[in-house]
């Protein structure tokens, strides 16, 4: 349907849902304080063909810092300081808050985030989240358990380079699966994954043959957090689906709790009134050797024109 030309614009999805969570979601406190109406259970459908990708117009979306947060995972980094080389802020606040409380200082986070930069011994110390996405995607801890019933440490599971291989080699399968809910791990997380599990699914056969992700997100802030995971996933879909010779398939966006905050009201009137415009592509412009091998300049977005900016504090 998206590829008529009379089709619904693929962003009354976002819109829709917006308009439903506010206007209809159950509301109540949150872990952060902040509160939130809230709704169990959505599923969003975009297609990927033809270079198409689920890029907010309503409002600007800084598509490069999921870019970049995107390719930081797969390098399999936990600590904020090669996002902060590249201007990427959206990690900050929790490492902020954590040194905040033990240094008992109100340092700015501009000035947190210079001395990360600045200081690598600073930024091993208070610069990392924990084993968080990247780690378990590329270096999921495995045990060796020996006779005796001890266990030593075991070579870590690269997720991503095995879901490379298996959708090489057996296409059909039903277990292409990335997970970040490492249960035993979760307590050492700043923050225990939100975009938890990506599902790949090849469907058709031979040159045609698309590549399907569907990505199951426990916990969305519908207004900051889901149009960086909407192109994050269609981003990494297009990158595995160059590194195994598939054709961009579907996203499919599952939520669990998707919800908006209740200091989002400013966002939500001003964003629904708007009518989504243009459809942006997706363009890899260099094929590299491997999945870990892409960086920035690989990605263009052609045909981007959205409406302003519109800023809203990120609960923490
Ligand atoms: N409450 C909350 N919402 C989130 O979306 C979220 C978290 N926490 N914690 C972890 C990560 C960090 N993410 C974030 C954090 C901030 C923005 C944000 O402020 N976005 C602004 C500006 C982005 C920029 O300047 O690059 C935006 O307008 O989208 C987005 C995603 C997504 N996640
Ligand atoms: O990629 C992300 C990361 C985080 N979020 C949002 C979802 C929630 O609002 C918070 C996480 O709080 P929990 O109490 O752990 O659910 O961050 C997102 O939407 N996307």
């Amino acid at each position: 349907m998206q590829d008529s030309p009379h089709a619904r614009h693929y962003e009354w999805q976002y819109l829709d849902l917006m308009r439903h969570v506010w206007e209809h979601g159950d509301q109540r406190m949150d872990r952060t304080g902040v509160g939130t109406r809230s709704v169990f259970g959505v599923q969003l459908r975009f297609s990927l063909a033809e270079e198409q990708v689920p890029l907010l117009t309503t409002k600007r979306v800084f598509w490069k810092a999921a870019a970049r947060e995107m390719l930081w995972f797969l390098t399999g980094e936990t600590n904020i300081r090669p996002l902060l080389q590249e201007g990427v802020t959206i990690w900050s606040d929790w490492p902020l808050a954590k040194f905040r409380k033990a240094s008992g200082t109100d340092i700015t986070q501009a000035e947190f985030e210079a001395r990360i930069v600045a200081d690598e011994a600073f930024a091993a110390q208070w610069g990392d989240l924990g084993p968080v996405y990247g780690k378990q995607w590329v270096n999921w801890d495995t045990y060796e358990y020996g006779p005796d019933g001890k266990y030593t440490k075991g070579k870590g599971i690269n997720q991503v380079a095995q879901v490379v291989e298996s959708l090489r080699s057996n296409p059909g399968s039903r277990r292409h699966i990335i997970e970040g809910w490492n249960v035993a791990e979760l307590d050492r997380m700043a923050l225990p994954p939100c975009h938890k599990t990506y599902q790949f699914h090849v469907a058709g056969e031979g040159a045609r043959a698309r590549l399907n992700c569907l990505l199951y997100q426990r916990s969305c802030d519908v207004a900051l957090g889901l149009p960086f995971n909407l192109f994050g996933a269609a981003l990494l879909t297009r990158m595995m689906a160059a590194q195994t010779g598939l054709q961009p398939g579907e996203l499919v966006w599952s939520g669990g709790d998707v919800h908006l905050y209740l200091n989002h009201a400013e966002l939500v009137e001003e964003q629904l009134g708007r009518t989504p415009e243009g459809s942006p592509r997706l363009a890899l412009v260099r094929q590299r050797d491997s999945i870990f091998g892409y960086r920035i300049d690989d990605f263009q977005v052609c045909d981007y024109a959205p409406q302003g900016v519109i800023r809203a504090p990120v609960a923490v």
